[in-house]
């Protein structure tokens, strides 16, 4: 579960349902005190309404015959996003734009971001006549039209439409149709008849895709591809292993290195969201790697990297730092932080300056050769430099990772070193 996510602990289901009396017939007795009987699609109804309307203020109608959200679980997708967007926890609330493919007929994701992040709005698709519908009556009951703006989808059309006309848009968001087949959903249902998850209401046209969802989303790769940075992050949800593997392979194949990979664990559920860029904004490890080993082979290059300070003394490491980055033709510090227990700076640097191949070069060029520019080189690299027990890195901005890590190597080097005598 995601840190920020408010279901960490489990509601009061006797109060949720005294506050939504609907849900008080599905209230079951177990000895770990009251909860709902989860294989009811009518109590998981209610208790995603009651949950919505409680811990949100939003209203929803949820159709018997089309998916029930659990809260939950897309709770922890949008957190990862509200990450993505602002990783350092350092922009200004500036307009957000979003699209939300296959909104469904609750406009789950829509209604949940607006209501966390004031600043979010979205366009959000549909390809089913009856979610269209359902998802409408959503967005006006709860007055988010000028918020929320509702596209019927086409079966020809791509399915990232929204990125066709000249706007630009900060994230695309999904949760594709899972099966290819009404057959692959009835084995899922098989193999899951015994086990205590909760049941699943979707219609056929909600849940499946030719080629499931897998190749729903290597479509969307593909088309990401000539919408580039049109688009800031591209972002899918994910519920078999092996799609994600077959979405980082894609990824791969097409030479796109700056994508994150995260986990969506809701109760014994797991699921999957994949982020990818074309842009130069890069995301620390806490938000684009997880640590789980066996998924290891599929996590994109490091963002962070760290260099354990040993025993040195704080202070004297702190002096050193600066004496480094000062010492360092070129690089600008951009903002910095004292916490209790660390330091961060912000860094900026428009080229290698650090090297010795730079420095010999620096020495070799004619005095006055550089004063024939004008203007002021684009900035290369951005990175931020916590000094806490240990010296970390973290990419920012960029699109030279042998400059980063160089970059990392060298000042790595001056702290650690032991003082001349
Ligand atoms: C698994 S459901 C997700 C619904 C909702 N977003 C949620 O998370 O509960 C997938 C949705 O995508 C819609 N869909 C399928 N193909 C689509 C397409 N090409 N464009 C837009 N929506 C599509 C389906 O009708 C369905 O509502």
């Amino acid at each position: 579960m995601h840190p920020r996510n408010l279901y960490n602990q489990p509601p009061d289901f006797l109060a949720l349902a005294n506050s939504h009396p609907p849900l008080l017939p599905y209230i079951v007795q177990t000895a770990n005190g009251p909860t709902i009987d989860f294989k009811s699609q009518d109590a998981l109804r209610h208790l995603t309404q009651a949950l919505l309307y409680k811990d949100f203020s939003l209203n929803v109608q949820l159709p018997v015959d089309r998916l029930c959200p659990p809260i939950p679980n897309r709770l922890n997708y949008i957190l990862w996003i509200q990450d993505i967007l602002d990783p350092f926890h350092s922009a200004p609330a500036i307009a957000v734009r979003g699209i939300d493919i296959g909104t469904g007929a609750s406009c789950i994701y829509p209604l949940l971001g607006c209501r966390m992040s004031p600043s979010w709005k979205f366009i959000a698709t549909e390809i089913d006549p009856l979610s269209f519908e359902c998802a409408s009556v959503n967005v006006a009951s709860n007055e988010l039209h000028s918020r929320i703006h509702l596209h019927k989808a086409l079966h020809h059309e791509p399915i990232l439409s929204p990125l066709l006309g000249s706007d630009t848009f900060d994230f695309t968001m999904c949760n594709p149709p899972f099966y290819s087949s009404r057959e692959e959903i009835e084995k899922s249902t098989l193999e899951k008849e015994f086990s205590p998850s909760a049941v699943c209401t979707g219609a056929d046209t909600e849940m499946i895709t030719p080629g499931g969802e897998s190749a729903f989303v290597r479509r969307m790769v593909t088309e990401s591809l000539t919408y580039r940075t049109k688009c800031r992050w591209f972002t899918s949800m994910l519920g078999k292993l092996s799609s994600l593997t077959d979405v980082v392979n894609s990824l791969r194949e097409n030479n796109v290195e700056n994508y994150a990979i995260t986990e969506l664990v809701q109760g014994q559920t797991r699921r999957w969201a994949i982020g990818w860029s074309f842009g130069d904004e890069r995301l620390p490890d806490s938000v684009s790697r997880i640590s789980n080993q066996s998924l290891h082979g599929l996590m994109p290059p490091h963002n962070t990297i760290r260099q354990p300070l040993g025993s040195a003394d704080g202070a004297v490491a702190l002096q050193k730092l600066r004496q480094a980055l000062s010492a360092t033709e070129g690089i600008i510090a951009t903002q910095e932080r004292t916490d209790p227990d660390r330091v961060t700076i912000g860094l900026a640097a428009t080229g290698n300056t650090w090297s010795r191949a730079a420095r010999r070069k620096k020495l070799k060029a004619p005095s006055g050769d550089t004063s024939q520019r004008t203007t002021s080189p684009p900035v290369a690299l951005m990175c931020q430099v916590t000094l806490s027990h240990e010296l970390e890195f973290n990419w920012v901005r960029g699109r030279d990772r042998a400059l980063f890590e160089s970059f990392c190597n060298h000042i790595s080097r001056k702290v650690a070193s032991k003082p001349s005598s």
